[in-house]
């Protein structure tokens, strides 16, 4: 019998459920004959959090249960931001497709100021990433960065309610969110790296051959050779995404320029590294990578942690 459902599993806040509807309409679009169903669930307790507080076998609360939907049969895929999708699957689940990125740079969100380079002395910054607090501190010590989590819009709520000076987010949830007037700048890589596969949506699916077959129009391979070479590196340093790591991997042709860093919380410490190598191999050039920011260091600032 061939395929002619797909249904797929999702979160329900408003990104998530933007990127299962992208996922979506682009397979509509593929395969007009198809029939697309989401399945959002909702999350025990936390469901408000981006950031999944609770870990069930080293993984966020909600991709356990979008892996357990998809194990038990009730969905056939699920979609997750790249950067927040764990390292290593259950048996039977893998991660076929990787979407065309969109921008992977952090955005900074402020009423009052239009950049990062105009926040006065002692200004609050919006943050839970020590990612971005390591590389923000190191630039700018005397700024308070102070914590900040929820989903975009409760982010944008705090802001408003005039809790921080500014705040940093990934700029891609608030372009696809349709938020674009609420950046009030990009901030560059080379000021704050931004986290291995930020930007990009993966789809998790079942193995099987012929649902594979039918997600492949929605692979993009220049983004997945970049991602391999940007996972690898967080992976090797154990990371996920609540450590003050940062890669960051571009095409140069038929090869990758990979960078990367690791920063401890307070700024005072930032080992950066990078290197280029052959796009076919990411993985090699990630861990190449995590390997020599581990000589340099990184391994002491990631042990305090
Ligand atoms: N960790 C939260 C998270 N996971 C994915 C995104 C959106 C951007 C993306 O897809 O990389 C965000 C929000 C943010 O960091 O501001």
């Amino acid at each position: 019998m061939p395929i002619t459902l797909i249904r797929i599993a999702t979160r329900e806040s408003a990104l998530a459920l933007w990127q299962a509807n992208y996922v979506k309409d682009r397979l509509q679009q593929a395969h007009p004959n198809l029939q697309i169903e989401l399945l959002p669930m909702t999350s025990r307790g936390d469901r408000v959090l981006d950031i999944p507080l609770t870990k069930v076998g080293g993984k966020g609360l909600f991709v356990k249960e979008l892996e357990m939907a998809m194990l038990e049969g009730r969905a056939d895929i699920a979609v997750h931001s790249m950067k927040d999708v764990p390292m290593e699957f259950p048996e039977g689940l893998h991660l076929p497709i990787i979407c065309e990125r969109e921008d992977p740079r952090d955005a900074f969100v402020s009423n009052h100021y239009a950049s990062f380079d105009e926040l006065p002395q002692g200004a609050v910054v919006g943050t839970s990433s020590l990612r971005r607090q390591c590389q923000l501190l190191a630039r700018r010590p005397d700024l308070q960065v102070k914590f900040l989590r929820g989903n975009v819009n409760t982010r944008l709520a705090k802001l408003d309610a005039g809790e921080y000076d500014a705040i940093i987010l990934a700029a891609a949830g608030l372009l696809r969110l349709e938020m674009r007037e609420r950046i009030r700048s990009f901030l560059s890589t080379n000021v704050l790296l931004p986290a291995g596969g930020q930007g990009a949506v993966g789809i998790e699916a079942r193995h099987d051959s012929e649902l594979e077959a039918l997600l492949t129009p929605l692979h993009c391979a220049e983004t997945a050779a970049r991602l391999s070479a940007e996972r690898a590196l967080v992976k090797r340093l154990n990371g996920g995404c609540q450590v003050p790591i940062g890669c960051y991997a571009e095409l140069e042709g038929d090869s990758l320029w990979l960078r990367g860093l690791v920063g401890s919380p307070d700024g005072k410490t930032l080992i950066h590294a990078e290197c280029r190598g052959p796009a076919d191999n990411g993985e090699a050039l990630g861990t190449q990578l995590a390997e020599q920011l581990l000589a340099d260091g990184a391994g002491k600032i990631l042990e305090a942690i």
